[in-house]
């Protein structure tokens, strides 16, 4: 506005009444805002203003005269179009003064600003008045009165429920207080004395509501300035446009805050009752928001509770493996901003950026020991607690913009039935990972196709909503679970029940078949050079060792089940799941979890488990403890892969539940790694 002010004053600009045959030449009247401007450009009758700029000696000059358009119809950017041109021609006659007119007079938010104008001059115009004020209220008395009737019509008992329907009558309520224009709470009048420089300070009252502000703030400990140092997304601060971060705060309730404490302003703050005024400076360039939106699937726990780094604990999201999260600013190198989904507030919260989760894993509780399980359990106890917190500030806290109190003064830092049934009995494999049981440890008997590691390259991993194509491949189903859990019972139940629909890969392997055994039925019967070949060249998912015969599943015998249109469910080891994460399988992987010990033991009476020792006993207490704890270990180690979580109580239940999520995941748009769908080539 400064160098407006100093190019008009250069050029003054007034309007000839319109009516005169020829232009006269007034007097510089001092018009000096772009208001002023608007708003004499608009006033004159139907064929329009004169206008005529100043030259430097001080007289007036006629800009050409012009046959503006109707300036009742407020059709400001045909007189700015026809002023322009005008002013092209002044500018060749060298009139002094014009080519800052022109300028101006082009500037791109002028433009905007004279549209915006426009409309509130055509709405002004148009706009509708309420035909009553208080639709509310009849429709109470109507209510009343339809209750009273002794044999209601069809139409007035649907009436009835209409009015009844707390939607309509928020919506009745809502149309009532914009009739009345009853806009509460009244801010109080800005006081007189406001600085001269009105582009360099600005003043923002609050009323205070219990709806958190979602700013935060920080000091500068060299000058002692205290500045926003982030207004969160979606927030009332955000929201009401008032703040920015960078903006200086120079008062607080007319006191100066400069050298101040944060926990002193804090203090000030709460003490404040019903409205605060902040005088704040606004930084010099208002940032323009560019982030785009991304999800990430959190691959780690977090809690911010926890975490000491955290500008702001009660303005973090607690988050778990497996979540995902909309990250809607990635802004600052250290924090971003994300909704936890699914979620319906519009508010974001902090969370740690990767560069900051990769920087400090420990500090960060970036862990993939069991300690997460802790950690992720004390986020949900302490969510509860956040709550409160929230509510305690809230009460200090005002609406348009409010603070994060607590954080002032930190530093920002058709198939076959018997082939189907035959693959889910896959003992002999079964049997080589037992040798394996209680263990998470690769052995010399088991092996997978890749270097599974269990940790993840990165904290998060970008996903997309996907859809599979109905005439698209299967997603691959993966189980996985610790053993004796029911992994290979559920399994073999989802393919009887649907064998045209489900089936397993025949696995590889180098025993001689049995009497009752058909090639490429129950087994692929190979060589063992052959069997070692594949497994030298990277064929197999996984593959283990058995009392002296080699077992495996190759992945071109899951290619075989895709390719037949149906849906191909394997049960692996955990470490194996990277292996099949890729763009041609999109596996959906669900996790088979115990129920509790006691569960366990009241449903398990008649089952039997494999163990190292022995190929089918009762269950026994211990097994009990195992399962458990293998399956806590499995969860706190991979859960960052599993798409779904299916406690394996009662069998039928866990049956159907197991079908429904098994069609879900084919059907249903589902959150998967960006990098499947992205050509090939793009990282
Ligand atoms: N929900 C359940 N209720 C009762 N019994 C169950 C349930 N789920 C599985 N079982 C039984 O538990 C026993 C072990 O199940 P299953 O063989 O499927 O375990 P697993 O997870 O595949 O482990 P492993 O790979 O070691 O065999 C079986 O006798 C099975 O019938």
């Amino acid at each position: 506005m400064g160098a407006f002010q100093m190019k008009w004053r250069t050029c003054t600009l007034k309007q000839e009444p319109s009516d005169s045959s020829h232009p006269k030449l007034h007097r510089n009247t001092g018009i000096r805002t772009l208001t002023e401007l608007s708003y004499c450009a608009s006033l004159e009758g139907p064929s329009g203003p004169r206008l005529a700029v100043q030259n430097s000696t001080g007289q007036y000059v006629k800009v050409e005269s012009m046959a503006l358009p109707d300036c009742q119809e407020s059709n400001l950017i045909q007189i700015l179009t026809a002023l322009v041109e005008e002013l092209e021609i002044s500018m060749r006659k060298h009139v002094s003064g014009a080519d800052h007119l022109y300028r101006l007079l082009n500037a791109p938010w002028l433009q905007a600003l004279l549209k915006t104008y426009e409309c509130l001059q055509l709405h002004l115009k148009n706009s509708s008045q309420p035909y009553l004020v208080y639709a509310s209220g009849l429709s109470q008395q109507m209510l009343a009165d339809l209750q009273g009737l002794d044999d209601p019509s069809a139409e007035a008992t649907e009436l009835y429920k209409l009015l009844r329907n707390p939607h309509l009558q928020a919506l009745l309520s809502a149309h009532d207080t914009v009739a009345q224009k009853d806009y509460t709470p009244v801010l109080p009048p800005l006081p007189e004395d406001l600085p001269n420089d009105e582009d360099a300070v600005r003043i923002v009252c609050l009323v205070k509501n219990n709806q958190p502000l979602g700013a935060t703030i920080k000091k500068n400990e060299v000058t002692g300035e205290i500045f926003i140092a982030r207004v969160i997304h979606g927030g009332l601060a955000d929201r009401s446009g008032l703040l920015n971060a960078g903006d200086k705060v120079v008062e607080v309730n007319w006191q100066p805050v400069t050298g101040m404490e944060p926990e002193q302003i804090i203090e000030r703050l709460t003490q404040s009752q019903g409205t605060i005024m902040f005088k704040l400076v606004p930084m010099s360039d208002k940032p323009v928001n560019t982030q785009v939106k991304v999800y990430m699937r959190a691959m780690v726990d977090y809690c911010p509770q926890q975490d000491p780094a955290i500008p702001c604990a009660d303005a973090g999201v607690a988050f778990r493996k497996g979540d995902v999260l909309e990250v809607v600013d990635q802004s600052d190198a250290l924090w971003w901003q994300a909704r936890k989904l699914p979620s319906t507030s519009t508010f974001a919260g902090l969370v740690p950026s990767t560069g900051l989760l990769k920087r400090k894993p420990s500090d960060c509780r970036w862990s993939l020991s069991l300690l997460t399980q802790t950690c992720a359990e004390f986020c949900e106890s302490s969510f509860k607690c956040r709550k409160q917190t929230f509510t305690s500030h809230l009460q200090h806290i005002v609406t348009l913009m409010m603070f994060f109190l607590d954080i002032f003064g930190q530093t920002d830092t058709g198939g076959c039935h018997s082939l189907a049934v035959a693959a889910g009995f896959r003992r002999s494999l079964r049997l080589c990972r037992r040798k394996l049981a209680g263990s998470l440890q690769r052995s010399w008997d088991s092996r997978y196709l890749s270097s599974s590691h269990s940790t993840p390259a990165s904290p998060y991993e970008e996903v997309v909503l996907y859809q599979r194509h109905l005439q698209g491949k299967h997603r691959l189903v993966v189980l996985v679970g610790p053993s004796g859990v029911g992994v290979n019972e559920l399994r073999r139940r989802l393919i009887e029940c649907q064998p045209k629909t489900f089936r397993g890969p025949v696995p590889h392997t180098t025993r001689p078949p049995k009497s009752y055994e058909a090639p490429g039925r129950e087994y692929h019967f190979v060589e063992k050079e052959l069997f070692e070949n594949m497994a030298d060249t990277q064929r197999f998912l996984e593959y283990g060792e058995y009392k002296g015969h080699l077992y495996g599943t190759s992945l071109d015998a899951i290619r075989d089940v895709l390719e037949k249109g149906m849906i191909c469910v394997v049960d692996i080891e955990p470490q194996a799941i990277q292996s099949v994460r890729t763009h041609e399988f999109r596996p959906y992987v669900i996790f088979v979890k115990p129920p509790s010990s006691a569960r366990m033991r009241k449903t398990r009476k008649n089952a039997q488990i494999i163990t190292n020792y022995y190929v089918n006993r009762p269950f026994k207490e211990e097994d009990f403890q195992e399962v458990e704890e293998v399956g806590r270990k499995m969860e706190a180690q991979y859960g960052h892969f599993f798409d779904h979580v299916l406690v394996n109580d009662g069998l039928q239940d866990s049956c159907a539940q197991l079908l429904w999520v098994v069609r879900r995941a084919q059907d249903d748009p589902q959150w998967v790694p960006a990098e499947w769908l992205r050509p090939t080539g793009q990282s």
